[in-house]
């Protein structure tokens, strides 16, 4: 892997002289690449740009949270790149709005052909849709895109303008130019998640998407791990390995050990806490719809009445084809019955707490705040504990245990490794050549022949 130039430094000019004569393929990252989440990439090639994906950065502290609740769909590009949650990436945003930032170039005057590809619809990788210019195709999995309707039509959409995308159906390749690009189905906490395979040239890129192998849908990653096998260049998510201690060795193993929920474990959890005589709250990640299936099924066996919000009845309505009672006005559910279990999303919490019965339980699973990393989380601890509610967390995560990831990635045996998505990418290790990818930085995809140096 070469390391090409400073892309940061480049003028418009030189961006195509140095691409059109050597028909190689290059790889730049504009975010990401050491934060959870809001990766951004492109993939150049003959004159044709993939970029993937487009998320905004999750940064939950205080400053951060401010400055996104002025946001509004006209102002949201603005917003999100003096937020640093967006990247001045050059030739993808609407030239009219661009003009706030000098040197920042629009969509129109840029001279290479560009698509936008996305793995899948968590924020991190879609908060940015719809900043991205209209006249630029992009491209999503056909359930995503079903997903993004339906979340759509119940109110969650990204901020900015409304366009059209383009759904792809999983293992049919399409072009960008002369990029082929086939999307894969992955094991992920969201409907329609996908991975991808990128063809430039003879160079096989791939790039995982946020994946796990403790999910319902484990066979799509295993399956994954076939298509992707040697691949020139692997760029893979290491979220799990963010948390990990700098002398910890991480090997790449299947196993699951005794302290972790696989997705399929959650039922029996919610089951022992459902069937307590007590009034019961719960949330969980509208965009998991396994678990969504689960939860419907799992109330069915206890007999009690599931209470959804909206979103999630229309979710479930829509997705699964289930009728699940809902309530338009959660302020006034009966939060005193021991025979309701009742969906309390994070966005209603504040407006309905003062309602909810001492003694009552809190499920609270892969919801928001996310964590204690989240700077609304101490207050929402806070508000079960002085109301006497017990806090249940019953998480399973959307991403793989480090050692799985680092089993994919040993695996695959990509002839390039690059970790990103982390905030530890240096503890994935590579089987071959390993790049942990600087910002701007534009790099040759040359299977590992040639030097990392600047
Ligand atoms: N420092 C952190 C830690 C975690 N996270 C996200 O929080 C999510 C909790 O559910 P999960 O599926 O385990 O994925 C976690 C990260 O995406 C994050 O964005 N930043």
């Amino acid at each position: 892997m070469f390391i090409f130039s400073h892309a940061s430094k480049l003028s418009m000019a030189s961006v195509v002289e140095q691409v059109a004569p050597n028909h190689k393929a290059t790889i730049t990252f504009y975010a990401g690449t050491q934060t959870i989440g809001g990766t951004i990439a492109a993939i150049e090639y003959n004159n044709h740009r993939v970029v993937f994906d487009f998320g905004t950065d999750f940064r939950p502290d205080p400053e951060t949270l401010a400055a996104l609740r002025e946001l509004n769909d006209d102002n949201a590009l603005r917003i999100f790149l003096e937020q640093r949650l967006l990247p001045k990436v050059d030739g993808v945003y609407p030239d009219a709005q661009v003009t706030a930032f000098p040197g920042l170039i629009g969509a129109a005057e840029f001279p290479i052909h560009t698509a936008v590809i996305i793995s899948h619809l968590h924020l991190d990788h879609v908060g940015g849709l719809l900043c991205i210019d209209p006249g630029i195709d992009v491209y999503m999995s056909d359930k995503s895109l079903e997903l993004y309707n339906v979340l759509s039509e119940a109110g969650d959409r990204p901020f900015g303008h409304e366009r059209t995308f383009n759904g792809v159906p999983y293992y049919k390749p399409f072009f960008v130019g002369d990029i082929k690009i086939t999307a894969y189905p992955i094991d992920h906490d969201c409907y329609g998640a996908s991975a991808f395979i990128i063809e430039a040239g003879d160079k096989r890129i791939a790039y995982t998407g946020d994946l796990r192998i403790h999910g319902v849908h484990s066979r799509y990653t295993f399956e994954y791990i076939e298509a992707a096998k040697h691949a020139d260049l692997l760029i893979t998510e290491g979220v799990a390995a963010s948390f990990l201690p700098d002398d910890y060795e991480l090997v790449g193993s299947k196993e699951f050990g005794e302290d972790f929920y696989a997705e399929k474990d959650l039922d029996r959890q919610f089951l022992d806490l459902f069937e307590l005589k007590k009034p019961i709250l719960f949330d969980f990640y509208a965009r998991n719809i396994e678990r969504l299936r689960m939860i419907i099924d799992t109330a069915s066996k206890t007999d009690k009445q599931l209470v959804l919000s909206p979103k999630h009845a229309f979710l479930a309505k829509k997705l699964l084809g289930a009728d699940v009672r809902t309530t338009d006005s959660l302020t006034d559910a009966d939060y005193e019955s021991d025979r309701l279990l009742i969906n309390l999303p994070f966005e209603q919490f504040d407006s309905c707490i003062d309602k909810v019965a001492s003694g009552s339980i809190y499920i609270h699973s892969n919801s928001e705040p996310l964590g204690p990393f989240d700077s609304r989380w101490q207050a929402f601890i806070d508000a079960l504990a002085i109301r006497d509610i017990e806090l249940h967390s019953l998480h399973s995560s959307g991403h793989g245990k480090a050692e799985h990831i680092q089993y994919v990635i040993d695996q695959i045996q990509p002839k390039v490794l690059m970790p990103v998505h982390s905030l530890k990418p240096y503890k994935s290790v590579g089987p071959n050549q390993r790049i942990l990818p600087e910002i701007g930085v534009t790099y040759m995809i040359d299977g590992g022949d040639g030097q990392a140096n600047k």
